[in-house]
């Protein structure tokens, strides 16, 4: 088992990544469990593959584990499914003391931990994910929100969990696309920061997605690691070192809010997207070389994810997408900042890019091929 700190200012939890470790659950979160009984977000299918292990453990321990299901999908993390969540958490009687635990993977994540959130004011939760893009990404670093019909995670608050407990076992039920799907937020890191990770995700990738144990267990715990170093760094996304995180997610937001949120483009496959356009707008504007826009576009292809937008046969043009990026969280003073690369490895964030000019390119993006 690997065990990785994130170190905030004067506090600190753990992400345990390991195989089995949701069959101890209740040696593994012991501390967490002060009460008989413990309420549980579980996403559906997470539940019905890997909820008898998590009740097995806990009831031996003799708690009760109290199960809220959550439809799987983006539209359940909505005002309506956080309404019903909050209202039940109350009706649970849960204490701001108490931890309340989401089993499944981003969706259940970021609405257990708004919910917990604002839920008198500040509950605790702990994090188990169950779906690889969860593992590396999601369930570290306290960034928890609901969708809007205005765009991708508009209200949210930073709200660290007390524990993540990456079960590696959970992903062998796990469909190969949303395997895929994590492998892009995977990618990412070593894109954004670390060439090295790339080079090697280029010789062990298929064996991380065919699920061989260790190297599996690598890129998952050297993706928490860059996770964790950075949410170190910056918490909250005020120094611009967290937001080298968001690398591919402004065009890919866009293209999730242009595509309604739904199965026609799973969350990782738009970012896997958007850190291909964010390379070759890099190239395009003379920042990178070609070569490393096209090793990009590569790696994300040999992934089995979508490089190419035209593909998509979106009916928007580069305007349209461009529209969505408005309501882009970094956007300050009317300015977006964009994560953008130097070359494999070093991203940075370029204040200087003029919108109409990312709708320009966007519009040749749509076109090619
Ligand atoms: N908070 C953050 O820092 C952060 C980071 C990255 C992504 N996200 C968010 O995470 C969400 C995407 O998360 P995701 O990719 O985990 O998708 P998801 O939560 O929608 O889960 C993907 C699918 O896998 C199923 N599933 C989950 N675990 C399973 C298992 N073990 N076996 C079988 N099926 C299983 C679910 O039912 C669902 O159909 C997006 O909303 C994204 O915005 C948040
Ligand atoms: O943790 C972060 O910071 C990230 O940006 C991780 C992203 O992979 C994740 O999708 C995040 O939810 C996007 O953040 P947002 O602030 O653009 O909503
Ligand atoms: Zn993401």
């Amino acid at each position: 088992m690997a065990v990785i700190p994130v170190e905030l200012a004067g506090r600190e939890y753990e992400v345990r990544v390991g195989h089995g470790l949701l069959q101890s659950i209740a040696t593994e979160a012991e501390p967490f469990l002060r009460k008989r009984h413990v309420c549980i977000v579980a996403d559906i299918n997470a539940r019905a593959n890997w909820g008898d292990a998590v009740s097995r453990s806990l009831e031996l321990a003799g708690i009760e584990p109290r199960w809220f299901d959550v439809a799987p999908g983006e539209a359940s993390k909505s005002w309506d499914s956080l309404a019903c969540l909050t209202d039940w958490l109350l009706a649970q009687n849960v204490e701001r003391g108490d931890h309340v635990f989401a089993l499944g993977g981003g969706v259940v994540g970021d609405l257990t931990g708004f919910a917990c959130a604002i839920l008198k004011r500040g509950c605790g939760f702990v994090q188990l994910p169950t779906t690889l893009l969860s593992q590396v990404d999601s369930s570290v670093g306290g960034k928890t929100a609901i969708n809007t019909p205005a765009g991708k995670n508009l209200v949210g608050a930073f709200h660290q969990p007390s524990l993540v407990l990456a079960d590696l076992n959970t992903l062998s039920t796990l469909p190969q696309r949303e395997m895929r799907a994590g492998y892009a937020e995977v990618l990412k890191y070593g894109v954004l920061g670390d060439r090295g990770f790339v080079d090697w995700l280029e010789e062990h990738g298929d064996a991380v997605l065919g699920m061989e144990q260790a190297p599996l267990e690598e890129a998952v715990a050297r993706s928490v690691s860059a996770k964790a170093r950075i949410v170190a760094e910056d918490e909250r996304e005020t120094s611009g070192a967290r937001a080298l995180l968001n690398l591919g997610h402004t065009f890919g937001h866009a293209l999730e809010a242009e595509t309604g949120f739904s199965d026609k483009l799973l969350h990782g496959e738009a970012v896997a997207l958007g850190m291909v356009l964010a390379a070759r707008y890099s190239a395009r504007c003379g920042l990178m070389r070609g070569e490393d826009a096209e090793r990009v576009t590569h790696a994300v292809d040999a992934a089995g994810l979508p490089a190419e937008i035209s593909a998509l046969e979106l009916a928007c043009s580069g305007g349209d997408l461009a529209d969505h990026m408005q309501h882009d969280k970094k956007m300050d003073a009317g300015i977006l900042p964009f994560i953008l690369l130097r070359g494999i490895g070093s991203a940075f964030l370029d204040r200087e890019v003029r919108l109409e000019d990312v709708a320009a390119f966007l519009d040749e993006q749509l076109q090619a091929h």
